[in-house]
């Protein structure tokens, strides 16, 4: 049968990047899906402002809710110091399998933590099953009717603390309209939107980034 799409933007990953150099793999996708096949990536220019946050951020602790092929998760595991890691999730074991090849060729499988299944299932085990204290970056790009509730359940479950930062993907295009709501009028949240485009395309769409104040 046919190749998947994340089969193929694999490919592309192992035909025109380097081993070992994260760069590389990540202007090989953004190629790919810029001129071939559109895919839902951060992309480029979204992945910049990503890139800007995290190393204003200097995260120690991130969650990543939503892999797909990987490539956020290399954009933001580049840029973490030794000690730092990267904890993703991935709901399709397909899509799971693709980004750990994709995270392996660009040599930072030591600073990410791929895990499969649902984030609503495995928020409430993030303390006792990967010792997390709480995150300071949070990225929110997985089904985008999760993002609210997932939210309130990584608040419940104590991994947000002052000074964590949440990065909200696609909050114009798909859309996420109930989140928005919440952290820009929540008392508890301090947020600004980043203007962009959907990825390799005119569209708009942007990111939202909510900086938690504390109870
Ligand atoms: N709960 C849970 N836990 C863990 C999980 N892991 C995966 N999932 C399921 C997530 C499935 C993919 C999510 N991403 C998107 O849907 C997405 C879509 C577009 C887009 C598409 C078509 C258009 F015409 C325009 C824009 C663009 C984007 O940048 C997107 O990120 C999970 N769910
Ligand atoms: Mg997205």
């Amino acid at each position: 049968t046919r190749t998947s799409r994340p089969q193929r933007i694999l490919k592309a990953v192992q035909t025109k990047a380097t081993v070992g150099d994260p760069q590389s793999v990540i202007t090989a996708i953004d190629h790919f899906c810029r001129h071939r096949e559109w895919a839902m990536n951060v992309g480029d220019e979204k992945g910049s402002i990503l890139d800007s946050v995290v190393n204003e951020v200097s995260p120690v602790t991130v969650l990543e809710l939503g892999t797909y092929c990987g490539y956020s998760t290399v954009r933001i595991a580049r840029l973490l110091p030794p000690g730092a890691c990267v904890i993703t999730l991935e709901f399709n074991p397909d899509y799971a399998a693709i980004a750990r090849q994709v995270i392996k060729w660009s040599g930072l499988e030591d600073k990410v933590q791929l895990v499969e299944g649902a984030s609503g299932d495995w928020i409430p085990w993030m303390k006792e099953h990967f010792g997390v204290q709480a995150f300071d970056l949070v990225f929110l790009d997985h089904w985008k009717e999760r993002y609210l509730p997932d939210t309130k359940l990584l608040e419940e479950c104590g991994l947000i603390q002052k000074g964590t930062v949440l990065l909200a993907d696609n909050v114009i295009c798909p859309g996420t309209p109930d989140y928005l709501e919440y952290v820009r009028n929540s008392p508890h949240y301090n947020s600004q939107y980043y203007r962009s485009h959907l990825e390799y395309t005119k569209a708009e769409d942007g990111l939202e980034k909510s900086v938690f104040l504390g109870y």
